[in-house]
């Protein structure tokens, strides 16, 4: 590979702070790699003195792996490609050494003491309820954006709308509580670094001295807490240089502040900018119409995208009646085309439900990049279930105790209590029948459930879940709860389609069970070979590349992802442009976007990005 002018000069600096600004398919990751020879090789730096921050284990494992490629043979040993939470790790690990101490980690789930379980301990102990697991979501969000933005709790309240009661105390029994037992989370690691390079006069010394090259990838992701620490370790020689694209980052929620690199020029006076703005990996056509678009944001460094590869086929923008149509489409290009280097990107990881549902049914293999798909142990999928299991078995009141009151039917605790003082292996309903002074009213409801639940038995499995749904008026709860579950009707509704479509193809509960976990299994058992589909995120394809891109569920609502709920603020939807344009910048040769009209009996309308490049074209 010949490098670029402008890539030789980033690789060529050497001491003193360095921003390099660039564009999708620049060179970055390249960049980084060749400067580390060039320090070694050229410049007799030691390798154990050059850190490599990278954004994710995922990256820095691909980092390694691209630098065996570019310079086989070269000795690595040394050369630390690491987070910055595995580094801030390894700084603490020695403090505790230091002090006598021990710190314990507590984000792995497999472990039965872990920060989902401390989580959901103290909301149910404050709020006297149990927390939904996308509650529990939002909750882990805002922890990790106050410490990572480096923000007082109170503050992000009174900014915030958060759908948690009693937030400010749960966030300080939690602290309080990993204060006491010496816990740690991942955003722990990242204040309590802080903490130490402030505090420790020796480790502090240490640590810059150990490090004398600081080179940070993915700068435009970095968070506020990550790059005081980089500066704090890289000062006072400085020699930090700092790689990024301002329109790629993707991660505000999560404290990402790309504020940093718009202060550099005031942080480091004396600081080198590069700039690298021809894009190496896509056609003329991807690059000329991705650059107009990111141009609609306000907030960026100016850059002016160039490449010199050729024109090769417009980006496709496809607008077909409902999600059938797309599927159809994708699976008739991958007949065209096969499935190598081929990605299908998605804003929400729902979305890939589906997807996996067709390419399984059409034998074409797949990797998933998210493995673990929360919807098939979501809680609604698990309730739908248990109530297909409940009609083949009505006697099983620890299925309906949970559920009785998310169906009609008026009936009661206290009937259901009752209930349970009888004959464990008799039908539910003939049980609640019994009920002391019930009236006829009451007893012709529970028949008609009863009825109802039959029939559910007769039914498969796809007409069964809209049976439930609507008779049963399962769907009504959800419509008038979500907001409880942290979620939107629209969402749940989603889940009950997608649950739908791998329905179809089945003909008894058994069956239907089987099918589920067997693309459970799939995806997370992906797929390693080459040669197959990758389903992903555009979140979690960030620093990837193929031939071919298509981006799917276009609708306005999903992408931006805006619901009723949230606010539209200008800088959410910069940051949703931002997340489109990373997506856009994945493909090398063929980019399609694609859109549909309608989902089930509710009319859509096409993203608004699309509209803007159908009006930019
Ligand atoms: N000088 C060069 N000549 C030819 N190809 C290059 C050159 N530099 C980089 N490339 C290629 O361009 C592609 C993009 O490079 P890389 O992945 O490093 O870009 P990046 O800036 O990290 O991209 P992004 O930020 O969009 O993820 C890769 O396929 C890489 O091999």
């Amino acid at each position: 590979m010949e490098l670029s002018l402008n890539q030789e000069k980033a690789i060529n600096h050497v001491n003193g702070p360095a921003l390099v600004l660039a564009v999708p398919g620049a060179g970055k990751t390249t960049v980084i790699i060749h400067r580390t020879i060039n320090l070694i090789s050229n410049h007799r730096v030691n390798p154990d003195k050059i850190l490599s921050i990278t954004f994710s284990k995922s990256s820095a494992m691909d980092m390694k792996n691209r630098f065996e490629k570019m310079y086989p043979g070269f000795n690595r040993t040394g050369i630390k490609f690491s987070t910055i939470h595995s580094f801030c790790y390894g700084l603490i690990r020695e403090y505790a050494y230091i002090k006598k101490t021990d710190y314990k980690l507590i984000e792995e789930e497999k472990n039965a003491f872990n920060k989902y379980n401390l989580l959901k301990k103290i909301y149910l102990e404050i709020n006297n309820e149990y927390i939904t697991e996308e509650k529990l979501e939002i909750l882990i969000s805002a922890i990790s954006y106050i410490k990572n933005m480096m923000i007082n709790p109170n503050d992000f309240i009174n900014a915030n709308k958060i759908e948690i009661d009693n937030f400010l105390r749960i966030y300080t029994v939690y602290e309080n509580y990993k204060k006491r037992h010496n816990l740690l989370d991942f955003d722990d690691m990242l204040t309590i670094s802080l903490e130490i390079l402030n505090s420790n006069k020796y480790l502090l010394a240490k640590y810059r001295d150990k490090y004398n090259y600081i080179q940070l990838d993915e700068g435009q992701d970095t968070s506020k807490i990550q790059m005081e620490i980089i500066r704090l370790l890289a000062s006072p020689k400085d020699n930090l240089f700092i790689v990024a694209d301002d329109d790629q980052s993707i991660y505000g929620f999560r404290g990402a502040y790309p504020q940093g690199l718009f202060d550099f020029k005031k942080d480091y006076p004396k600081g080198k900018f590069f700039y690298m703005e021809n894009n190496f990996r896509s056609t003329k056509n991807i690059v000329s119409l991705s650059n107009k678009f990111i141009k609609k944001n306000k907030t960026r460094y100016n850059k002016n995208i160039t490449t010199e590869n050729s024109y090769l086929e417009p980006i496709n923008i496809i607008k077909v009646n409902n999600i059938d149509e797309q599927y159809k489409y994708i699976l008739k290009g991958l007949e065209e085309n096969g499935p190598n280097s081929t990605a299908v990107l998605f804003r929400n990881n729902l979305s890939a439900v589906g997807l996996i549902e067709i390419l399984e049914k059409n034998k074409l293999p797949f990797k998933t990049r998210d493995t673990k798909l929360k919807f098939f142990n979501h809680w609604l999928v698990n309730e739908i279930l248990n109530l297909m299991k409940f009609a083949e078995d009505t006697s099983r009141m620890e299925i309906f105790e949970n559920l009785y009151y998310k169906i009609k039917g008026y009936i009661s605790k206290k009937q259901i209590n009752y209930a349970k003082t009888l004959d464990s292996n008799a039908c539910v309903f003939d049980r609640i029948m019994e009920y002391p002074g019930i009236s006829e009213f009451y007893k012709k409801n529970l028949r008609e459930l009863k009825l109802d639940f039959k029939r559910i038995t007769k039914l498969k499995p796809y007409d069964a879940i809209k049976y439930i749904e609507s008779i049963l008026e399962y769907g009504e709860y959800l419509k008038e709860n979500s907001k409880k579950y942290g979620m939107t009707y629209d969402t749940l509704k989603m889940y009950i389609f997608y649950l739908e479509l791998i329905a179809k193809s089945t003909n008894s509960l058994s069956e239907f069970i089987g099918r589920l976990n067997h693309l459970q299994y799939l995806c997370s058992n992906s797929n390693t070979n080459s040669d197959s589909i990758t389903l992903s995120t555009v979140h979690s394809a960030k620093g990837l590349e193929f031939d071919r891109v298509y981006m799917v569920d276009l609708i306005e609502g999903e992408f931006p992802n805006f619901n009723q709920d949230s606010s539209e603020d200008l800088e959410s939807l910069e940051e949703e442009r931002r997340l489109f344009y990373v997506g856009m910048t994945r493909a090398k040769k063929y980019l399609t976007l694609i859109t549909y009209k309608n989902l089930e009996e509710k009319q859509l309308e096409q993203s608004r990005f699309l509209d803007e490049l159908q009006e930019l074209d």
